[in-house]
């Protein structure tokens, strides 16, 4: 059954859902407090760079099926289910800035006069639902025929439209039966696509997307510190990783070790459960995660004076190129980019920082120079970091800049490279949990 769907927030989780509720079939229409993202999703063009984003945005806007507006009217009493895709970002506390749900709520909820169900996809410490609930049917005049419930997210970026057109996995937080048929309805394309779904509390459904998250954090955390014990006793961290992977208990997914995580979700809804856990007394959870944060505080940081003892000790006034700028390849999504922090701290200690990145567009900011093109990174650099494994720098030929460098030094701080190619072109290559000899 078609039904009609808002979805509120139009960022990189929003407007990939809203294309992905049309491409289910849904009427649906995008509302965001941002008019330029507005029009730029209503020309059906894409406001982030995201694969396959695009050509789902151009085929729905088409037909009128997907629209997006910054007029709640427009959406209120239209919808059968409005989607919260609002940004949680962290406060300074470490705790979740909620202010963009609670905005979003005070628009929508006063206008909604008709039954329907708002449904949670933004990542919330465990509580918020409900506390929302309430004040929706406080503030509508359709008052309890207005219903919450919280279907928690799991895209990854650059993976974005593929996750959710083909979901690993639904989660359906609700309390009442008539949610849980409303959300069967909504996902009937993947469900009969055989994809799991869990049908949960709500409780349980904000832990569990915070549990996930927090988890693969553990497991990259976990791999960064096994790389510091290889690189204290000469072991390879990636063989061990690969070793350990073969068990199916294992997995060898996120035991890639370097730089360590980050973007707009890990880094800061690890620390969000942290302070929830706190609040709550269970103060053993948020112990295990400030562990997990500690060890990814230090990769970035042993990077930095990585780059600084290869310099001879002093980066003032020498030229460092940074390959990468994104958090992670894929996205153009800078939000706590391990590489930005890097580039940050050598800039900080005097380094003249060029960096280079295929997608992600700095602002100009004080410190260090964006350039488009590798080439012109690495002229006159004294060292070569490599800190975003975008594919396109594991085809760069080292011979071919061994002129343009002033020193052929390289760190390779995501194990990507093939250092015995760049070895072999006379590079000093260095890799954290890696023996020289790899
Ligand atoms: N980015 C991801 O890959 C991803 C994946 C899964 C879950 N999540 C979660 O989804 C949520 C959104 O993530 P994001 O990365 O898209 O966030 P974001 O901060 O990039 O985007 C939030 C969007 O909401 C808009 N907005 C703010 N206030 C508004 C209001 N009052 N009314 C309408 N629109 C408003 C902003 O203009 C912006 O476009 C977060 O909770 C995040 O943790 C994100
Ligand atoms: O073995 C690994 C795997 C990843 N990373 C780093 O970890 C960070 C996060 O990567 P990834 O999880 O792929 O990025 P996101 O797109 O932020 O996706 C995460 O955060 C989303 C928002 O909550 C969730 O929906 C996804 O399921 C979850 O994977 C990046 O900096 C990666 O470079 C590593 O250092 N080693």
């Amino acid at each position: 059954m078609t039904l009609r769907v808002s979805v509120i927030g139009t960022s990189y989780l929003g407007a990939t859902h809203a294309a992905g509720m049309a491409e289910f079939g849904h009427e649906v229409i995008g509302i965001d407090i941002d008019e330029d993202k507005v029009k730029v999703l209503n020309a059906g063009q894409s406001h982030i760079f995201e694969v396959g984003l695009e050509p789902l945005l151009e085929k729905h806007t088409a037909t009128g099926r997907l629209r997006f507006t910054t007029d709640y009217t427009q959406i209120a009493d239209w919808a059968d289910v409005h989607f919260l895709a609002l940004g949680t970002p962290s406060q300074a506390n470490g705790a979740a800035d909620l202010s963009q749900l609670h905005a979003a709520v005070e628009s929508l909820a006063p206008l909604l006069t008709e039954p329907c169900l708002v449904v949670g996809k933004s990542t919330v410490p465990v509580g918020t639902a409900m506390a929302l609930e309430a004040r929706i049917r406080g503030l509508a005049p359709a008052g309890d025929a207005v219903e919450v419930a919280w279907n928690p997210e799991f895209l990854r970026e650059a993976y974005a439209v593929e996750d959710t057109l083909h979901p690993d996995r639904l989660v359906f937080g609700t309390h009442s039966r008539h949610a849980l048929e409303v959300l069967d309805e909504v996902y009937a394309l993947p469900i009969s696509d055989r994809t799991p779904v869990v049908r949960c509390d709500i409780a349980t459904a904000e832990l569990i997307k915070v549990a996930a998250n927090s988890f693969l954090a553990t497991k990259i955390s976990f791999i960064n510190a096994m790389a510091q014990m290889c690189q204290a006793a000469g072991g390879d961290v990636t063989l061990l990783a690969d070793a350990i992977g073969f068990d199916n208990r294992i997995g060898r997914e996120f035991l890639n070790a370097g730089l360590g995580f980050g973007g707009g979700c890990l880094p800061k809804d690890i620390a969000a459960l942290a302070y929830r856990a706190d609040e709550l007394g269970v103060n053993v959870l948020s112990d295990f995660i400030h562990a997990v944060e500690a060890i990814n505080d230090g990769q970035r940081t042993e990077i930095a004076d990585l780059a600084i003892e290869q310099a001879g000790g002093d980066v003032t006034g020498k030229r460092i190129a940074v390959l990468g700028a994104a958090f992670k390849p894929g996205t153009d999504d800078t939000r706590n980019s391990p590489a930005l922090t890097v580039a940050d701290r050598l800039h900080a200690a005097g380094a003249d920082v060029r960096i280079y990145d295929p997608e992600a567009r700095l602002p100009p900011r004080e410190g260090f120079t964006q350039v488009a093109s590798v080439e012109q990174a690495m002229l006159g650099a004294e060292v070569v970091l490599h800190l975003t494994e975008w594919p396109e720098f594991r085809q760069l030929d080292p011979e071919k800049f061994a002129d343009l460098v002033k020193a052929k030094v390289l760190i390779d701080a995501r194990l990507k490279l093939h250092a015995p190619t760049w070895r072999n072109a006379g590079w000093k290559v260095v890799q954290i949990g890696r023996a020289a000899t790899m």
